[in-house]
């Protein structure tokens, strides 16, 4: 399958261009960036020196892509906003999308635009697009013309959550989650803010108390309740490159940890990406920046009821760039992990 990625100069993209250049069932035919065209993609991501020595960045035009007969597959690692741009001159020539940003993750165009803050950019589009979280949908979505890969927090947050709430094992009230991420979670052209001095030897909230991911998370967790989720989002950012460690306390209703365990195991059995450890065992980012792994964990306060649940991922893996593989691994009927650890 020969495969392009829009955005290839950024921290999603660049994660892209190393997973796709060693997929033994994809052929990387384009990359492209606007500020990088014309330069050979070993000097923008020197991590491909002696591997992509020949291939140039190019210049990404939606149209001039879109007709491109030799690409079958376009990996969109864009702002939100400008990959909605892209994905219909993609789709409208017949090709297939898989996009990391936001514009299609959210079926509710409302919504979207409530927490987005514009109106969603393509509503057509969104009834052709489907959101994929690869452990938890099921396979009837395999022949839409544009995959939406989830937000970085939500796969740190649904992986371990969404099916308790869904099984009835925790309360849907009173759900409580805390993250924290690396900065490349903002950008590669993010602003001052993230900067050394600005984030180096310091951790702080922010986005609080309505985050943009809010929206993909109550829009998932009341699909899989039946009825109105609302939770509290408290993301923080860590003075670390990669990474998101989440903590979630959500009320037992008097569930064990047991009956926790139990209902991971069935619906985790046979996902390679999801790591289920001990209860008296931490995640912790470090063992799995690099991988395309959740790491989850939970322990029961017997003093306030409360479940107490831990992940780790990497938010530019797992919460990006590996999971849009994990969904181009599915979607071709490969295996799962094929390119990916
Ligand atoms: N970073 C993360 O942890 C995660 C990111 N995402 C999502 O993935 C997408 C990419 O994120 P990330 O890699 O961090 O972003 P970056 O800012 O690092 O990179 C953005 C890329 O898009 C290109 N670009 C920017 N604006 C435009 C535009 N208007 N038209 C065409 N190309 C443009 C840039 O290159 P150039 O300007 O040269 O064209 C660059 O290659 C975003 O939607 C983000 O929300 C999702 C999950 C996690
Ligand atoms: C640390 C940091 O700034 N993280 C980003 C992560 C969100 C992201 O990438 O969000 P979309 O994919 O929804 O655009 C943020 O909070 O906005």
């Amino acid at each position: 399958m020969n495969a392009a990625i829009v955005g290839a100069s950024g921290y999603g993209g660049e994660i892209l261009v190393k997973l796709l250049a060693a997929h033994p069932k994809v052929t990387l035919k384009a990359v492209t960036s606007r500020s990088q065209a014309g330069k050979p993609v070993s000097s923008v991501i020197p991590a491909m020196r002696g591997v992509l020595d020949d291939m140039l960045f190019e210049n990404s035009d939606p149209a001039e892509l879109a007709a491109r007969e030799d690409i079958d597959v376009f990996f969109l690692a864009l702002p939100h906003g400008a990959a909605a741009t892209y994905a219909r001159a993609i789709v409208d020539a017949g090709k297939k999308v898989i996009d990391l940003s936001a514009d299609f993750r959210i079926a509710d165009p409302a919504t979207y635009e409530e927490f987005y803050g514009a109106e969603h950019p393509d509503v057509d589009l969104l009834g052709r697009a489907q959101y994929v979280m690869p452990e938890l949908s099921d396979d009837s979505w395999k022949d839409k013309d544009l995959y939406a890969c989830p937000g970085c927090y939500p796969t740190s947050i649904l992986v371990p959550l969404l099916p308790l709430v869904k099984a009835g094992i925790v309360s849907k009230e009173h759900i409580v989650a805390n993250s924290y991420s690396g900065t490349s979670g903002a950008g590669k052209q993010s602003k001052e803010a993230f900067s050394y001095c600005e984030v180096n030897e310091s951790a702080k909230a922010y986005g609080v108390p309505k985050h943009r991911h809010l929206s993909e998370m109550e829009e998932q967790l009341t699909a899989a309740a039946g009825e109105k989720v609302i939770m509290q989002f408290n993301p923080h950012l860590a003075p670390m490159n990669r990474g998101i460690a989440t903590t979630i306390t959500v009320p037992s209703n008097g569930s064990t940890i047991e009956q926790l365990y139990a209902e991971w195991e069935k619906t985790y059995a046979d996902k390679p990406f999801v790591t289920i450890l001990p209860s008296d065992t931490r995640p912790d980012t470090k063992y799995v920046v690099g991988t395309n792994r959740v790491d989850i964990s939970a322990v029961k306060d017997e003093r306030t009821g409360n479940f107490v649940i831990t992940s780790a991922e990497d938010n530019l893996v797992k919460g990006a760039s590996g999971q849009a593989i994990q969904i181009l691994n599915l979607w071709q009927g490969w295996d799962e992990t094929t390119g990916l650890i």
